[in-house]
């Protein structure tokens, strides 16, 4: 009944890129899920997603590349179609509540026992166990809990949300995608598949090791607006223009301050100054008095030949006429929809692009018969 042996085998989706021929299947979820089954399309993949009926037209772009079947999930005759197509799968994206997945009869000890090389991939924000496994949660909840949000924002004010890039995207679905491809790659050794369980407060805390490394050694300080990388210190702020613009100015290290301090005729003192928190505002002062003087504009002319690692804080809408983002390719547009391209790139595979958003649904029997047994 299982293919697990083969990563590649039939599908109908005839894309490229280094998942082709990996069968996925994504129960539609918030944030973090969908985004990793994303990652999963444009790498190639044939991702299946599962919407509730009538949804599948309501797909944005954060859909694509998927093919889209619905079911009403609470339907047993649907659940025995939605079996069939995870008897053939390789991994499973599902983001509900724990218990959801095994009430509708999905759970991984059915599943596993009738796919054993099954990836299932479990992604939540507290977890599938301790007191708030249950709870609802929002990205601004989780990053809280783990102590990064006490960290962003200035000292005089309330944290900052740093949008719900942190927690959903960098400590959700991309933590949800490395376990996948962990459990792939184990699979491919043993056959077997295993439960993946992706908790956005796990994956938010790990990418703050360096933080607690820096902690460890004395040169972080467990207080907002006291640290080098939240924008108190001079040499890492952001600094407004004469038109109301802002530069994000970022040479740490000496000799790219050096840089930035000549272009700006900073006297020599602030190269040690910049690093001495009696001086701070004396120094953010001076380069902000400067950095007023003149538009964006002119100092993205100035130091974009430069080290010191200055740039524009450019508006979504501008950042698709930044020059280097314009020469690698980042942006691009399918239907209409202006949208980021896949990353990473591959060198077997060039460039990839995204592929469309489907806002028509499938008979699941028809992916069922493409998702032939090996
Ligand atoms: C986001 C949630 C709090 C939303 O809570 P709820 O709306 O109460 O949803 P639940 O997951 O508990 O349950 C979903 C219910 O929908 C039912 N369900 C789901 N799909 C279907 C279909 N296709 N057909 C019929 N019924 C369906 C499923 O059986 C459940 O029913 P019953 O079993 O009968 O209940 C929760 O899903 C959750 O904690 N998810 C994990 C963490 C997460 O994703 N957080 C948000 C990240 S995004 C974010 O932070 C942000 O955007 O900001």
């Amino acid at each position: 009944m299982t293919q697990h042996s083969s990563a590649r085998g039939n599908t109908e989706s005839g894309a490229a890129g280094p998942l082709a021929g990996l069968k996925v299947v994504e129960f539609t979820g918030l944030g973090p899920g969908p985004h990793a089954a994303m990652i999963l399309a444009d790498l190639g993949a044939d991702v299946v997603r599962i919407d509730r009926p009538g949804n599948a037209k309501k797909s944005d772009v954060t859909a694509r590349g998927r093919r889209i079947v619905e079911a009403d999930l609470k339907d047993p005759a649907a659940i025995k179609g939605v079996l069939e197509l995870l008897d053939r799968a390789d991994v499973l994206i599902e983001g509900f509540r724990p218990g959801v997945m095994e009430r509708l009869g999905l759970g991984p000890d059915v599943l596993l026992e009738r796919n054993p090389g099954l990836v299932y991939g479990r992604m939540t924000g507290w977890g599938q166990d301790g007191p708030l496994a249950d709870r609802a949660g929002h990205d601004m909840g989780y990053i809280a809990r783990t102590g990064m949000a006490s960290l962003i924002g200035s000292a005089d004010s309330a944290p900052v949300p740093p949008l719900n890039l942190v927690g959903d995207f960098g400590g959700g679905s991309m933590f949800l995608v490395t376990g996948i491809l962990a459990a792939l790659f184990e699979r491919s050794s043993t056959g077997r598949g295993q439960v993946i369980d992706a908790a956005i407060v796990d994956g938010t805390a790990t990418l703050a090791t360096m933080l607690w490394a820096l902690k460890d050694t004395g040169m972080w300080q467990d207080a907002r607006g006291r640290n080098f990388l939240d924008g108190s210190q001079p040499s890492y702020s952001y600094y407004r223009t004469s038109d109301g613009e802002y530069l994000a100015v970022a040479p740490l290290e000496p000799q790219f301050f050096e840089e930035l301090r000549e272009h700006l005729g900073l006297p020599e003192w602030t190269q040690k100054g910049r690093f001495d928190p009696r001086k701070f505002d004396e120094v953010h002062q001076l380069i902000a008095d400067t950095i007023a003087q003149h538009p964006l504009a002119h100092w993205t002319e100035v130091f974009d030949p430069t080290d010191a690692c200055v740039a524009p804080v450019w508006s979504m809408e501008q950042a698709l006429d930044d020059p280097q983002l314009k020469a690698r390719g980042t942006y691009t547009e399918v239907d209409g929809v202006t949208q980021p391209r896949p990353a990473p790139r591959f060198s077997a595979h060039g460039r990839l692009d995204p592929r469309p958003v489907s806002k028509e649904a499938q008979p699941i029997d028809t992916v069922v018969r493409g998702w032939s047994v090996d």
